[in-house]
């Protein structure tokens, strides 16, 4: 137990378990860690410690924290990520630089995924969308994460490398990828029958497979892809600044893979049933999108998406599923809590941390704050028709590590959302706010619907 930590107000709960217990099962529950939070906030202030999962954390919230946790000023903070992932994403993962060299890979990474770079995918997002919501006539009951998930999941492949959306290629990307994916967060066990184990062998096939595209490509020469893995390969000639190594290639496509799956997939699905759950909202949205469908066939084009009506205040490209996507993110925060390691002694909210503690940033007291967003558990897009205080909304983080794949997950959901409000009335199939207990939150029952043509 390290000594300073006496002067952090807090409980370490029982010898070796610690608080563990209390903290997953709140974190599973439909409320998720805010009472873990909330009460142990009423008693011991903004910042308090506890013991979870076999480490000593400090947990804080409030704007002030959230800014210089995230802005982490002077290499203050490292991200904190734990050792499975560490393993999983690979040495080279953005996730585990710092400073400089994380500067310089994340302006590699960030083009291709700016509005601009995405809008060579839009007619492939779209054709994806109108086909996917075609089979769900046929189908009429839908597990709305499984179509979610299948659907980021053909999104990426092709964003990546050109992967088509059916076909044996598609089926293998799909199979290793949920095998690592189910493998991030499990316990750090490499013997054969673990997770851990499979995870990794999973890794090494994904990474032959990618390794086979780059070797096509690199014999190609000029005619170069101009997907994701082809500007990256693109570099190499160029300036010694540009070039990124193969290793570094493979752990980052790997990295946007586990970063921006289950994410976009828990917020369409969060998305759809909080839709679903408030008629009102659902029917405002339903009768934009309506007007956008009039604009020409049902098929999208990018300067339709474009002009979507909608206050104009930034890029106008979202501005239609743009409030409905962050309240979203808002009300279901999907990832809980941000974790950071302090690279050095520093204060805050009056508490000294010491070098090397895990400081986590607790998200959800600060997406539920009543004084920033009124009656808090209300999911209300309209409440941000009026800009709002700097780091009261942190649905994609902010600072240098603030999401580099928003304008993907803004994209997706916003053609996503479109088809099923303009062709689709739906009803859950039953009643149940179980939530699983997992990194990223998702309804445990995938949300299974019933959907009838409008
Ligand atoms: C709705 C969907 C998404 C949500 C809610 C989301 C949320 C976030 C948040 C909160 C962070 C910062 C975490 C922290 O500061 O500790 C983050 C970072 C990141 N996200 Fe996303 N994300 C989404 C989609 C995506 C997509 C589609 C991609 C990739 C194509 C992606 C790639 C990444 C990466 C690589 C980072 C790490 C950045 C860095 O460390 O510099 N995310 N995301």
């Amino acid at each position: 137990f390290p000594r300073e930590m006496e002067a952090i107000p807090g409980s370490l709960g029982w010898p070796l378990i610690g608080e563990s217990l209390s903290f997953i099962s709140e974190f599973s529950s439909p409320a998720g860690i805010f009472s873990f939070m909330n009460k142990r906030q009423q008693r011991y202030g903004k910042v308090f410690k506890s013991y979870v999962l076999g480490r000593y954390m400090v947990f804080t919230t409030g704007r002030e924290a959230s800014k210089m946790l995230l802005t982490g000023k002077d290499g203050m903070v490292s991200l904190n990520l734990f050792y499975t992932g560490q393993k999983v994403l690979g040495p080279n993962s953005l996730l585990q630089m710092n400073g400089e060299d994380h500067k310089r890979l994340r302006r590699l990474i960030a083009e291709p995924l700016s509005i601009d770079g995405l809008k060579k995918y839009f007619h492939f997002i779209n054709n994806l969308a109108v086909q996917m919501f075609d089979e769900w006539l046929a189908a009429r009951k839908v597990l709305v994460l499984e179509e979610a998930s299948t659907f980021t999941l053909k999104v990426i492949g092709n964003m990546i490398m050109s992967l088509e959306p059916t076909g044996e290629e598609q089926e293998k990307f799909r199979n290793y990828f949920k095998i690592i994916s189910s493998s991030f967060a499990s316990l750090p066990l490499n013997i054969p029958g673990t997770a851990f184990y499979r995870g990794m062998k999973a890794r090494d096939k994904m990474f032959q497979m990618l390794d086979a595209i780059i070797i096509a490509r690199r014999r190609n020469g000029s005619k170069l892809q101009q997907d994701f893995l082809g500007s990256l390969i693109g570099k190499e000639g160029s300036e010694d600044d540009e070039k990124l190594t193969d290793a570094q290639m493979k752990d980052n496509i790997l990295t946007l893979l586990i970063a921006g799956h289950d994410t976009t997939t828990a917020a369409l699905t969060w998305l759809v049933k909080f839709l679903g759950e408030n008629p009102t909202v659902l029917d405002r949205l339903r009768k934009e999108h309506m007007e956008i469908r009039e604009f020409g066939s049902s098929s999208l084009t990018w300067s339709q998406v474009n002009n979507m009506p909608y206050t104009a205040k930034v890029s106008i490209i979202y501005r239609c599923a743009h409030d409905y996507t962050i309240e979203t993110l808002r009300r279901a925060t999907i990832l809980p809590w941000y974790s950071r390691k302090a690279a050095q002694d520093f204060e805050i909210n009056g508490y000294r941390i010491k070098k090397g503690w895990s400081v986590n940033l607790d998200v959800v007291s600060i997406h539920h704050d009543p004084q920033v967003f009124a009656d808090p558990h209300k999911f209300d897009p309209s409440r941000f028709d009026d800009p709002i205080r700097s780091f009261s909304f942190l649905g994609f983080g902010n600072g240098p590590r603030m999401c580099p794949g928003m304008n993907l997950a803004k994209l997706e959901i916003s053609i996503f959302i479109h088809h099923l409000v303009c062709r689709y009335k739906w009803k859950p199939v039953e009643k149940d706010d179980s939530v699983q207990p997992t990194l990223v939150r998702m309804p445990k029952n995938k949300y299974p619907i019933i959907v009838e043509p409008l």
